[in-house]
């Protein structure tokens, strides 16, 4: 890391992307702590590209802010503290591995070819090879030797794990997170399937349709937050095939984020108020449970916990150490 220790490696203050078809992305406010791993995810066409091609400087918002490390990213300085792995992984094809990674070199004065070489050689590919004849989940790893060359304190990485196998995607995020966690690297690295870097991450941004819906660290996130079920309240008819309803204390005390009735039992994922929920059963969800629930109910509110949210006032966040290597 280097010596400028801002607290936030990612500011973003209602930033957005719209194209002829549409917003992309909308009404974004958020920050990441510096050091924090963070999953970014989302279904397709959530806007995870976008975002991280704004970070990358690659696309220019239409509306609000982005600011690195504290300073404007459209400021050429934020650019050499940030490293991006694009989902297409462009690398020149008719280079050598060797010719890629010296081409890194030329063009970063920081350049750390040991680091660059040891993510090659862990996964065995030929310096002497060409881009042209590796595999794609060849080409991801000299992709990610380059970012790691490049000595950069932010990594945005899209989709880093999609053309891995098992094997390589296990080895890969161990040695991605020792990297990181030995150097203090900030991280943000979107996917689909939050199962691909809940281990790695202890860190979640999720965007659907364009929105923000969660951000803040997993073991903030998972604990604002119980499953409950219990016996539904009768509904208006009467009749014996006649489905209950949630008990209304749930919506005029707690924030339903997602209820579900079968026969005469509800399931609800809450966020509890002031009020506890102890007269029926609840059990504290999983990530997962959490997660998906959002990404169901585009009604229900975002939430930003509060070192996430970027309008609360600034303090040294101090990250949860879930998952990291030790
Ligand atoms: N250049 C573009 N022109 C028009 N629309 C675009 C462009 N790039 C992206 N979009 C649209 O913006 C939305 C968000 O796309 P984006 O690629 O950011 O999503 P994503 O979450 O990365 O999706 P995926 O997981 O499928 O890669 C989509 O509806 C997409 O069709």
């Amino acid at each position: 890391m280097s010596g400028d220790s801002h607290p936030y490696a990612v500011e973003a203050l209602d930033l957005g992307k719209k194209y002829l078809r549409g917003w992309a992305l909308r009404d974004a406010s958020f920050r990441l702590p510096a050091g924090c791993i963070s999953a970014l995810v989302g279904p397709n066409g959530a806007g995870k590209s976008t975002f991280l091609g704004i970070a990358a400087r690659l696309l220019r918002p239409t509306t609000g802010s982005l600011r690195l490390f504290g300073t404007e990213v459209s400021d050429p300085a934020a650019l050499q503290r940030v490293a991006f792995v694009d989902q297409e992984r462009p690398l020149y094809k008719g280079f050598s591995v060797a010719e890629t990674l010296r081409l890194g070199r030329e063009l970063n004065p920081r350049w750390d070819q040991a680091a660059a070489e040891r993510i090659v050689e862990a996964g065995r590919v030929p310096l002497g090879a060409r881009i042209g004849t590796l595999s794609s989940g060849q080409r991801t790893r000299v992709a990610l030797a380059l970012a790691f060359g490049k000595r950069a304190e932010l990594l945005l990485l899209d989709e880093p794990m999609a053309d891995l196998d098992p094997l390589a995607r296990h080895e890969l995020s161990a040695l991605l997170l020792s990297e990181a966690t030995e150097r203090g690297l900030t991280v943000l690295m979107s996917s689909h399937l939050l199962s691909e870097l809940e281990e790695m991450c202890d860190h979640l941004v999720v965007l659907a349709d364009g929105r923000l819906r969660m951000a803040g660290y997993a073991d903030q996130l998972i604990p604002a937050h119980r499953l409950v079920t219990g016996l539904a309240d009768p509904g208006p008819g009467s009749g014996h095939d006649d489905h209950g309803v949630l008990p209304p204390v749930f919506t005029e005390r707690h924030t339903v984020i997602e209820s579900r009735i079968t026969g005469r039992q509800f399931t609800a994922l809450i966020r509890p108020g002031t009020d506890a929920v102890d007269a029926y059963e609840s059990v504290e969800p999983s990530l997962e449970e959490v997660l998906l629930a959002y990404l169901r109910s585009a009604e229900a509110p975002a939430l930003i916990t509060p070192g996430a949210d970027v309008t609360a006032p600034a303090t040294a966040p101090a990250a949860p150490q879930k998952g990291r290597a030790a």
